[in-house]
């Protein structure tokens, strides 16, 4: 838009938002020949938050970060890493901008949309002022950080959300991250491999509070062993700033404590974006807990308008952004049977180093939901099969599936090891498809790769020696190297792991 006017367009579909859905929705319905407006607040943030500030540049730094060899100088290699990230957010936002800006039937208007009316949308940039109309409308505004309401936080000079982080050349000296989730801890152990002091305050008892205790307990034991200070049950009480640095208070078991930190990272959790968008003036409902109300197709309380992405309240990924997008475009253009209630099995990454990847239930969620449960699992150290592991220097971590013994399929997969991000995806492809673990085990893998640790673990070799005898558990293999156990229902044990 230019100079101070008020112009008006109508199109057939109407996306707010730049991110993955919201993108590949404008696309898809462009490239049917619908007329379709794309409205971005930004011109920063073509693409969305993944591309700009989210899982591509943060997962450039981590490798940047592992890189860094001893005698490079953290302060000249972080300021560096950071240009480097910011030359491919730069090309890949552009790219993105291409996507869209290449096809006749999308518009990419920048400007910040406001509802008017269920069809109308207000776009403002600067003085100028466009309406957009639309029989279809697509809002896919994402998330933002939530800053908790604790004493000096929000004023501090200290504090910085992750994209702050992103724009900050200077190397923090030490980092205090407040919360222990994807985001705390992934930044964590990026900080602490660039060089920085870690602390990490959690308000939960426990970090990985939803994983099994072994589990859990080997990602604690890789980042604790890299340095980082890992402090549950944290009630932070105060931020006091000073000249030069700024003093975190807060209070383990009543106790209180102090911390000393130059930079706060906050990591406490993002909400749905719905600020300014006056859902309102639409009649668009929202949920207690602020995010776009919507049913199994992802329609609002209003059904030609959708809610796709972070901002409907759903598991905030990228992927998930991207298969709401497939979703509502099934009922847009297919025949409607896609929702988000067929979703199975949808696998997770935390990019720590290695990388921890889940699918599916615990052991502990398994036997809860009462499954005859039997697990497999090896400290990827103690397996044989792990020749890439040991290619990349890196043999850290666990591989552990849980199975249910009376249909032979995989309940769930906990995968913490270099390559770990890819392996899980496999996994997850076979839980969706009623692979059993038997063929998982007796697939054939390429080789050296990670993946080959299956064929040991769920292998014909590895089952014959887990034959259970008749009547409990005596004579199953559980050394601390293996385990491989069809344990009675009550029991909770998951085998010995050591790191
Ligand atoms: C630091 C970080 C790391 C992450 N790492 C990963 C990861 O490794 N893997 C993963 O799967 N997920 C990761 N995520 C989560 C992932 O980035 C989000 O779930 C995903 O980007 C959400 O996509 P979306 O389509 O809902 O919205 P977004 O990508 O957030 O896009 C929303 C867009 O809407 C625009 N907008 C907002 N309001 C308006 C308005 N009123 N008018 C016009 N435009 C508006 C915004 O500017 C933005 O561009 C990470 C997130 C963060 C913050
Ligand atoms: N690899 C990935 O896929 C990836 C990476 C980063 C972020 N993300 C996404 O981004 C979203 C945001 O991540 P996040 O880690 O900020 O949110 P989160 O909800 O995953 O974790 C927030 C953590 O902060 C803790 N917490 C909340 N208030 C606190 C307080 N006052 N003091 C101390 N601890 C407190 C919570 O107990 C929780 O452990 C996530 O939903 C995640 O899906 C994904």
């Amino acid at each position: 838009m230019s100079g101070a006017e008020r112009l008006g367009i109508t199109a057939d579909v109407l996306v707010i938002g730049f991110g993955k859905g919201g993108k590949d929705l404008a696309g898809t319905m462009g490239r049917e020949g619908r007329r379709v407006v794309m409205v971005e607040q930004s011109d920063q943030m073509y693409g969305g938050t993944c591309v700009n500030i989210g899982c591509v540049p943060t997962k450039a730094l981590v490798h940047h970060a592992d890189v860094r060899r001893p005698g490079d100088d953290p302060q000249s290699w972080y300021h560096d890493a950071i240009g480097a990230v910011t030359d491919l957010t730069t090309m890949t936002r552009g790219r993105n901008f291409e996507m869209l800006d290449t096809l006749d039937t999308v518009a990419v208007v920048t400007g910040r949309a406001s509802f008017l009316d269920a069809t109308t949308v207000e776009v403002a940039a600067g003085d100028d002022r466009l309406t957009v109309s639309a029989a279809t409308i697509v809002i896919s505004t994402g998330s933002v950080p939530v800053v908790p309401d604790i004493r000096g936080l929000r004023d501090s000079a200290y504090l910085a959300t992750s994209t702050d982080l992103l724009h900050t050349k200077e190397l923090p000296r030490h980092l205090v991250v407040i919360g222990g989730g994807y985001l705390g801890l992934e930044f964590a152990a990026m900080y602490r491999q660039f060089g920085s002091e870690v602390s990490v305050l959690e308000a939960f008892p426990g970090f990985m509070g939803r994983e099994d205790d072994d589990v859990a307990d080997v990602v604690v034991g890789i980042l604790r062993d890299q340095g980082i200070t890992l402090i549950p049950d944290a009630k932070v009480t105060e931020v006091r700033d000073g000249s030069v640095d700024t003093t975190v208070c807060y209070e383990v078991g009543g106790r209180p404590r102090t911390l000393r930190a130059d930079k706060i990272l906050v990591a406490t959790g993002r909400a749905p974006a719905v600020e300014g968008l006056h859902l309102g003036r639409a009649g668009i409902r929202t949920t207690e807990r602020g995010a776009i109300e919507v049913d199994e197709h992802l329609r609002t309380s209003r059904p030609h308008i959708y809610a796709i992405g972070d901002v409907n309240g759903g598991p905030q990924f990228t992927y998930i952004s991207q298969d709401d997008h497939r979703i509502v475009a099934d009922l847009l253009l297919g025949d409607g049977t896609r929702s988000t209630a067929d979703r199975r099995a949808v696998p997770h990454t935390m990019f720590i180093t290695p990388p921890f990847s889940t699918v599916g239930l615990t052991e502990t969620a398994a036997r809860e939901r009462g499954h005859n449960v039997r697990t497999a699992g090896k400290l990827v150290a103690r397996a044989t099969a792990t020749h890439r592991p040991r290619i990349m220097g890196d043999t850290r971590g666990l591989i552990k599936l849980v199975i249910d013994a009376d249909t032979d399929l995989v309940l769930g997969a906990a995968l913490i090891s270099i390559d770990s991000q890819e392996v899980i995806n496999l996994v997850a492809l076979a839980m969706r498809h009623d692979v059993p673990a038997r063929e998982l085990g007796n697939s054939i893998y390429t080789h050296p790769s990670t993946t080959e640790v299956l064929n040991e673990l769920l292998g014909t070799v590895a089952r014959a020696g887990a034959q259970v005898p008749a009547g409990g558990r005596p004579g199953i293999a559980r050394s601390p190297s293996t385990y491989w156990a069809r344990p009675k229902p009550n029991d909770q044990s998951s085998g010995p792991f050591s790191v």
